[in-house]
């Protein structure tokens, strides 16, 4: 994170004017990737407990692959580098796995699944 930038502290007023107007748009853009983030992790941890209660397992690869295939052209019409959208869809999947192996774990030693 970077906390000071001496090289934009003397800009013109102009250049600082529409450099704040889409800094005000990338951080109402961030917090909507936060939000939209928090609503898919809070359906991936049901899916989690659904998998665990019926032995299923937590990776679906041929699921991932079509999610992928979709997600790439989905980058690719809206001009997004699809290597990009891969790698980043591929980051959260890892994550929900992890969560699945967890709750699979908890699960089948008897404890309660976490609630969130
Ligand atoms: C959420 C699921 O579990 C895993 C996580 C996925 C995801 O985050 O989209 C997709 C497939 C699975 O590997 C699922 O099977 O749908």
């Amino acid at each position: 994170m970077t906390t000071s930038n001496p090289g934009t502290g003397s800009v013109d007023p102009d250049v600082r004017q529409e450099l704040d107007r889409l800094r005000d748009s990338i951080d109402n853009i961030d917090a909507a990737v936060v939000h939209m983030l928090a609503e898919r992790f809070k359906c991936t941890q049901q899916v989690g407990r659904l998998k665990a209660l019926h032995k299923l397992p937590p990776a679906d690869p041929a699921r991932e692959s079509r999610q992928i295939d979709r997600l790439r052209s989905l980058a690719e019409n809206a001009k997004l580098d699809p290597a990009f959208a891969e790698k980043f869809l591929n980051f959260i999947i890892a994550e929900v796995i992890r969560h699945h192996e967890r709750i699979a774990e908890d699960t089948h030693n008897g404890q309660p699944a976490q609630q969130d």
